[in-house]
């Protein structure tokens, strides 16, 4: 059964039409890459996929299925510390509180959790918003942008903190960047969006060469 089947969704924002008949089966055990130019939708589309947007058409849910998100800067406490602050998610979340101490350290923070977050890095801003996605073992994990504004270094190293929760426990996910490497990386299927569709889904394994002419032919000016 798909984790999600998303039918005939439309949205928009006043008059401005942003999420267009998008169609979309999310099966299990898979990463899809969500690639589109600034304004094209992507966050549109993950919130509607969270309720947070009063959408037009269906968006199934499969039965039990827990969503966990990353999406745009996720706020924390500043005068929490880590763990207090995930500690409070997880309350709200009415997950246990026992899997963050494990969660901390999955995510490289595990020496960190009494660190006041108003004392933290960008890259470990992150890395908390990550954990605080993991909170519950949700079956399909939103991450909206996950490396933006950070350094080479925080971009490569949250790359492969995804890739390694990938790994380790088969989560789906969606991931929505304007970072091609880090697509090429991360998604096994790619979902091309353009003026709030999805215009070519694809297999990552058919590219054929580079991505970035791949990505200019579909959504340059000129297509
Ligand atoms: N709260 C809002 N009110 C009005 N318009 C909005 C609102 N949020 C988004 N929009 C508009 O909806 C469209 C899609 O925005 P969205 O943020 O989903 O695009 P995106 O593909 O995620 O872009 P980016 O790559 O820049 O993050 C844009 O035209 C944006 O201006």
């Amino acid at each position: 059964m798909s984790l999600l089947d998303i039918r005939d969704v439309s949205m928009a924002h006043g008059r401005t039409r942003v999420l267009r008949n998008i169609d979309l089966r999310i099966e299990p055990g898979h990463v899809y890459g969500l690639l589109g130019p600034n304004g094209s939708g992507k966050t549109t589309l993950l919130k509607s996929i969270l309720g947070a947007n009063d959408h037009t058409g269906v968006i199934e849910r499969a039965p039990g299925l827990r969503v966990g998100r990353l999406i745009e800067y996720p706020a924390f406490y500043g005068g929490l510390t880590l763990r207090e602050n995930l500690e409070l998610h997880a309350r709200y979340l009415r997950t246990p509180l026992g899997e963050i101490p494990g969660l901390l350290a999955e995510v490289g923070l595990g020496d960190r959790a009494d660190l006041r977050f108003s004392r933290t890095s960008l890259g470990m801003r992150q890395r908390l918003g990550i954990a605080r996605a993991l909170l519950g073992e949700p079956g399909l994990v939103l991450l909206d942008e996950p490396t933006n504004g950070l350094d080479p270094i925080g971009i490569r190293d949250i790359r492969e903190l995804i890739r390694a929760v990938q790994r380790e426990r088969g989560t789906s996910m969606i991931v929505s960047s304007h970072n091609l490497t880090e697509i090429a990386s991360l998604a096994d299927h790619l979902l091309f969006m353009k003026a709030g569709r999805i215009i070519r889904r694809m297999a990552a394994r058919e590219v054929h060469g580079d991505l970035e002419d791949l990505y200019a032919t579909i959504l340059g000016d000129g297509a």
